[in-house]
């Protein structure tokens, strides 16, 4: 693992970190804020997904959350979207698909399947590392995100429940098999086998048995993509009666940038450190 930077910041540390990724082929970077009280004792750690076109830097320099880290005690992991170097496949005039828009998920179709297994990525090679390298407690893992990473999150805790103790997402896209912004990008990492998309579809699972005790979800009402790709309500819809819990907040004039993720950090954080202990 290699330092690309390391700074100081609210008697803890940022640091950003690269390595050669054995699931994606080539150098990956992420982000990783270590609190003051990982000096002395394992501390809980929270994996945080970024949104399309983001690398780990954009939560990292846009989205508030060291103050409140730092103050309860998280580990904060920020990796990046998608693999990254010059013989990766990408589409260079489509923002959703290709670099930035990895969809945390493990690509079949050529050539995207070469280097796009960021769900293996982001469960297996990045836990081990980053378990090697700071101190956390595995037993108490949360995971979040935003847009597209809200997805990931959402997706990746109802497949590993064990794991997760908690979950929660800004502006997440729920449906991505039906979002206008997604199904392109599903058809071409994972083939027309609708089925397939199910596993990285958030109401799908549910609707197909995944179970997770709660999630927490905040949603700006001003939020340009609201209606065609994230649309809430739908998870509203597949959650009930399944005995899973569901925090849905909307809020008047906010949008789908940092400055409202920001705005909710906070809250997003004590949720849960609440859940992690
Ligand atoms: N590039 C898109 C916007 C993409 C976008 O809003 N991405 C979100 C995640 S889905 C984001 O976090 N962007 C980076 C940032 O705001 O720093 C557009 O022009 O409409």
């Amino acid at each position: 693992m290699k330092i690309v930077s390391q700074n100081t910041a609210f008697g803890g540390m940022q640091g950003v970190f690269a390595h050669d990724s054995k699931a994606c082929k080539g150098e990956m970077t992420f982000a990783v804020y270590v609190p003051p009280q990982a000096v002395n004792e394992p501390r809980p750690v929270l994996w945080y997904l970024s949104g399309l076109t983001c690398t780990h830097a954009n939560v990292m320099e846009k989205g508030e959350y060291r103050r409140m880290a730092s103050e309860l005690g998280l580990i904060v992991v920020c990796p990046d979207t998608s693999p990254r170097g010059a013989d990766v496949a990408d589409e260079l005039t489509n923002w959703q698909m290709g670099k930035g828009a990895g969809f945390y998920l493990d690509a079949t179709e050529m050539p995207w399947a070469e280097h796009y297994q960021m769900y293996t990525y982001i469960t297996e090679e990045l836990p081990a590392l980053v378990g090697e390298h700071f101190r956390i407690d595995p037993s108490r893992q949360g995971i979040f995100g935003h847009s597209m990473g809200g997805h990931g999150a959402m997706t990746i805790a109802l497949k590993n429940p064990d794991r997760f103790k908690s979950c929660s997402a800004f502006a997440p896209i729920v449906a991505p098999s039906s979002a206008d912004w997604s199904v392109g990008a599903f058809e071409k990492y994972l083939g027309s086998d609708k089925a397939v998309w199910r596993k990285y579809d958030a109401c799908a699972l549910v609707e197909d048995g995944a179970r997770f005790p709660e999630f927490l979800i905040d949603q700006g009402k001003a939020d340009s993509f609201l209606e065609n790709g994230l649309r809430p309500w739908l998870f509203e819809a597949a959650v009930e009666g399944t005995g899973i819990g569901l925090t849905l907040r909307m809020h008047e004039r906010y949008d789908h940038s940092y400055y409202f993720i920001s705005t909710f950090m906070d809250d997003h954080l004590k949720w849960h450190a609440e859940r992690l202990g």
